[in-house]
């Protein structure tokens, strides 16, 4: 008999809680993070808007406050929660469809495979919710009266209206080629550190706060340096004009590669892991502290 029953309703609740942390604890760098990826490429003999991850954030606390870090964050909080539910419903289930009993552990690679399953379960509302969250952390206008998106309500009526679907849709591919492979890395590398953190005759599945916050921080730049390239063409395409890429992500590519070359693919790389760690340390103490309680208040759930 396993020690808990594993359950796809425990998954979902807590790994919902890792969402929450996780917006809480990262949301500032990501904000930084794309409006580096996105600021405008400066003209011959122009400075940059953005001289790297502490100008832009000094720039946006001195123009709009210490909550202009926080812009967009209601999409990602009511986004981002049922994202990491979905997600560790969907690492659940792609564990379980591969052990012949609850207890069996799984070796990597099938944990990679767990978490690909997971990626492409969350690009569903991944990829609407990240073009609306790119799209109001990009505006820079102090007040709301000058903006073109007040909030994620009224953003996504507007690409509606301006594309249909399709709009709100946009980077869908762009968004599978950054998660499928990223989440596989997720899950694997927090199992991985898990396992080789726990004491000689421990336990793994004993919860340990710091062995919890090195595997979760590390998980989470694991992820972040696989999906980072795949994550600068999708903000791109997110963010561009109507009509700007007909190709899509294949046309970002080209125009970025040639005008901007190779390493314009690593932009954002600062803000991202620094935020990458925390965000992730709190996901993962989130989930886990959830689901012990889970276990301990409601275990038929
Ligand atoms: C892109 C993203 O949301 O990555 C998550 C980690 C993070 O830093 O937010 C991981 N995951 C895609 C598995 C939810």
């Amino acid at each position: 008999m396993p020690k808990t029953k594993p359950s796809a309703a425990k998954d979902f609740i807590s790994g919902g809680v890792g969402g929450v942390c996780t917006v809480v604890a990262g949301h500032p760098l990501d904000t930084i993070k794309v409006r580096l990826q996105t600021m405008p490429v400066p003209k011959p003999g122009e400075a940059p808007l953005f001289k790297g991850t502490f100008d832009c954030a000094m720039k946006t606390v001195r123009k709009e406050g210490f909550f202009g870090l926080y812009k967009g964050m209601a999409a990602p909080i009511t986004g981002v929660a049922p994202i990491f539910a979905i997600c560790f419903l969907g690492f659940g289930i792609g564990k379980r469809l591969q052990q012949k009993h609850p207890d069996e552990e799984l070796s990597y690679p099938q944990l990679f495979k767990a978490g690909m399953l997971a990626g492409v379960f969350t690009t569903v509302i991944m990829a609407p919710g990240e073009r609306i969250k790119c799209l109001l952390q990009i505006q820079q206008e102090a007040s709301v009266a000058d903006r073109k998106y007040k909030g994620p309500v009224d953003c996504a009526k507007k690409i509606y209206r301006e594309g249909g679907i399709r709009s709100v849709y946009r980077g869908t591919f762009a968004t599978l080629l950054r998660d499928v492979p990223a989440t596989g890395m997720y899950f694997t590398s927090y199992e991985w550190l898990q396992r080789v953190l726990t004491p000689a005759g421990g336990d793994r599945s004993d919860m340990s706060i710091g062995r919890t916050i090195v595997a979760g921080g590390v998980a989470g730049i694991f992820n972040w340096a696989v999906a980072i390239p795949p994550d600068v063409l999708k903000s791109r395409l997110q963010t561009a004009p109507h009509g700007a890429f007909p190709n899509g992500i294949r046309d970002v590519a080209k125009v970025i590669l040639r005008e901007e070359g190779i390493m314009s693919l690593y932009k954002g790389f600062t803000p991202i892991m620094l935020r990458a760690f925390p965000a992730n340390a709190a996901c993962f103490l989130g989930y886990e502290v959830t689901l012990k309680f889970l276990n301990y208040a409601v275990p038929s759930l």
